[in-house]
């Protein structure tokens, strides 16, 4: 990578302005170098870098950066500052190539959990190092910058770099993988056609940004709600990223699925497999007992309360999210840092024989006759290449139809609230009952 670029000179700001620069010999790909040319013309650029290395024997003699050129973005301080050759250190030689991870909604309180184990390994690998790319906005600038102290606080050796900033077109720049978090909570009152809006053009704005500089094969995870809808407007904002890329996150769903009917059934929760969450990540989802196992077995051959499968546990899992906030107060941070973590490795693992997860994707070719152009959960399988494919030996009675039916009838509402940001006209918003989100109840 062209550490170079990431020693961009400080801003003007008293804090940082008698500071030294320290540079790399390491030279610029002309990409990078239209890149860089293309943000110095950007009129208001608020990123900052911080790079981050435990060893300082590779930093080059410091270069003076005249202030005129430090009008940009950058606000380096301490350890951040320096700059280093990943491969010229003995223990880094057999490490992967450096990946960005950009993150939006990175001061929140999901975000708070899951930087830290993408900083220490636990999801990408012990020989992959990592730059992180915060997006915040002005309100969470500050707290960004304690996010980062943080995260140089912890001294993780894989973590090469730290980068914050408010513009998406720079903080995705080159994103080979983009964790898509904020989003505005619905507040009371709020209409449901109103959080579509709001947040719509949240993912619209970053679905552009991440069609313009993100790496073309750039995998996406949508967690900010509604998520379906959002990735479906991410995905249509940025045609030139493969629609197959994008994902809203219904691993939460399926983990707490899987627990329910561990629960249930007396066995630890490792022992169900092949668990799907059909739908949207809404209270219309639909945990799917038909296709589920349980030490091998299909779950019906295990839980014999099929009322209670019908019932209890569907609506459990719905409205999982729901009851936590009533007893936490603020909605699943931790353990959605975990599925994220899971949806993650789901994707660079090869799924084990004969199992599959769940996962919010793009409709188009499905084979199981659900409406085209919806982002929908369905169970996939990966190679471990970072794509997936549709598993196609699942089952279907009327129950799980009816369900599914109900579910997508939901997401199709969602999307004619949305036309406006998928570039299909005039939007028409006429969600009936007002079906909710896992957290609203
Ligand atoms: N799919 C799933 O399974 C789950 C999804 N979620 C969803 O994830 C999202 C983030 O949750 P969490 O981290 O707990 O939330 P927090 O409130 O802690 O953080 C959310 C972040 O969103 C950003 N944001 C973007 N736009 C707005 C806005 N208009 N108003 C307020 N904040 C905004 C804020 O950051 P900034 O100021 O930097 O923009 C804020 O830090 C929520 O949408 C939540 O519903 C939660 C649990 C499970
Ligand atoms: O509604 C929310 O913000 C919380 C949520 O998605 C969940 O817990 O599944």
């Amino acid at each position: 990578m062209g550490v170079a670029e990431l020693s961009s000179p400080a801003t003007a700001s008293t804090k940082t302005a008698s500071r030294l620069h320290y540079s790399s010999q390491l030279s610029l790909s002309s990409t990078r170098l239209y890149n860089n040319l293309r943000r110095s013309l950007r009129p208001i650029s608020r990123a900052r870098h911080f790079n981050i290395s435990c060893s300082v024997n590779q930093v080059q003699a410091p270069v003076a950066v005249p202030r005129e050129e430090s009008k940009s973005k950058s606000d380096c301080y301490g350890v951040f500052c320096l700059t280093y050759d990943l491969k010229a250190e003995d223990e880094t030689k057999s490490w992967k190539k450096l990946v960005n991870v950009a993150v939006s909604g990175a001061a929140g309180m999901i975000s708070n959990h899951l930087l830290f184990k993408l900083a220490s390994g636990e999801v990408l690998g012990p020989d992959q190092p990592i730059a992180l790319k915060l997006l915040g906005s002005e309100r969470s600038l500050q707290a960004l910058e304690g996010v980062a102290m943080e995260l140089e606080d912890s001294l993780f050796p894989l973590l090469r770099e730290v980068k914050i900033g408010i513009d998406p077109y720079e903080v995705f720049e080159d994103a080979e993988w983009a964790l898509l978090i904020g989003a505005k909570p619905r507040g009371p009152g709020m209409e449901r056609a109103g959080l579509l809006d709001i947040n719509g053009q949240i993912f619209a704005e970053q679905g552009k940004a991440l069609n313009a500089v993100a790496s073309r094969n750039v995998k996406v995870i949508v967690v900010g709600n509604p998520c379906n809808t959002n990735a479906l407007i991410c995905l249509k904002n940025a045609p030139n990223i493969p629609a197959k890329n994008f994902h809203a996150l219904t691993r939460l769903d399926e983990n707490r699925a899987k627990c329910q009917l561990a629960l249930k059934a007396g066995v630890f929760y490792d022992k169900v497999s092949n668990m799907t969450i059909w739908g949207n990540h809404s209270t219309t989802q639909v945990p799917d007992f038909l296709n589920a196992r349980i030490n091998g077995l299909p779950v019906k051959e295990v839980i014999k309360d099929h009322k209670w499968l019908e019932e209890e546990f569907t609506e459990k899992v719905q409205k999982r999210g729901g009851v936590l906030i009533q007893k936490w107060g603020r909605s699943s941070a931790a353990s959605t840092a975990v599925s994220i973590v899971d949806a993650m490795k789901s994707l660079v693992i090869p799924t084990p024989e004969g199992d599959w997860f769940s996962t919010g994707v793009y409709t188009n070719g499905n084979p199981y006759g659900i409406a085209e152009d919806l982002v929908f959960s369905m169970p996939c399988r990966s190679k471990g290449d970072g794509d997936y494919e549709l598993v196609k030996d699942v089952i279907f009675d009327d129950y799980l139809r009816k369900r599914i039916a109900k579910t997508e009838a939901e997401l199709l509402a969602e999307k004619r609230c949305v036309a406006h940001l998928t570039g299909e006209g005039i939007a028409y918003c006429d969600i009936k009952e007002d079906t909710m989100l896992p957290g609203e109840m």
